[in-house]
């Protein structure tokens, strides 16, 4: 089973606009659970400008399925709050501090050592570490050297050449997936999946464990409802 963790962020940007509690994240992340989702997303950034760090406390205590933070390990913030919630999956994300979204995976061969140290000292506390990489076998592999338990595949380049050609957009993330099982690291992947480019994926890339999808899903339910939605995506992911 591949599961599916929506990513809330947009919901709370839409609430940060007006400065009151409309809509209601967490409710909100209780009726995604609701409907089937197998998990909750939530990225963090220094702005606050959508999730802040009072809602990560406060979606610890109501998420009752798959907790997964996402966010960049360099600030000592972000490393405090996570060790305080301690979800099930901490993704680590080289974001700039003020970047519109994320737009690419860690180096993971420069950056070995400074990843070896960041993945222990979640691991350390029982959280599930995943390292957001593009699919190239190189950074897989070297992935696989932090101590990594997953990757997430990073998959705005298959979103983005999708519509030129469906094989050769998924081309290297089939690749980097079947590296990642070689040196024994589980798989994730997202950004910018949506309904259309998500079932080829699902069904091409060998081992996928997890998808976290927010922007597309999040749009999708103004016209198709969430209850709706989140049925759409899990058909798409075989479910
Ligand atoms: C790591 C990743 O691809 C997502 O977390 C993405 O960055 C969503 O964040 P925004 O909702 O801020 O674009
Ligand atoms: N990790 C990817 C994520 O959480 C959601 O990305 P997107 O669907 O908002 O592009």
């Amino acid at each position: 089973m591949i599961r599916l963790s929506v990513n809330i962020n947009k919901v709370a940007t839409l609430r940060n606009s007006r400065g009151g509690n409309n809509p209601d994240l967490l409710q909100v992340a209780k009726d995604c659970e609701r409907f089937g989702a197998q998990g909750i997303t939530v990225h963090p950034r220094p702005d606050e400008r959508h999730i802040r760090y009072d809602d990560v406390y406060a979606l610890k205590d109501i998420v009752t399925t798959e907790f997964n933070i996402e966010g960049n390990c360099d600030e000592k913030k972000f490393v405090d709050l996570v060790l305080a919630v301690k979800p099930h999956q901490v993704t680590l994300v080289p974001d700039a501090t003020d970047q519109l979204t994320s737009n690419h995976g860690w180096d993971t061969i420069t950056h070995k050592r400074y990843l070896q140290d960041m993945v222990k000292c979640f691991k350390d506390e029982g959280i599930r570490v995943s390292l957001f990489v593009d699919p190239l076998n190189d950074m897989v592999e070297a992935a696989a050297e932090t101590g990594t338990d997953r990757i997430e595949l990073y998959t705005e380049a298959y979103a983005s050449h999708y519509h030129q050609g469906i094989e050769l957009a998924a081309a290297p993330y089939i690749q980097a997936a079947e590296m990642a099982k070689k040196v024994g690291l589980g798989i994730n992947a997202g950004h910018d999946l949506d309904l259309k480019n998500l079932k080829y994926f699902a069904e091409h890339v060998p081992g996928l464990q997890e998808v976290s999808i927010g922007h597309a899903l999040i749009s999708d339910a103004l016209y198709f409802g969430l209850e709706n939605t989140i049925q759409m995506y899990l058909q798409r992911l075989g479910s």
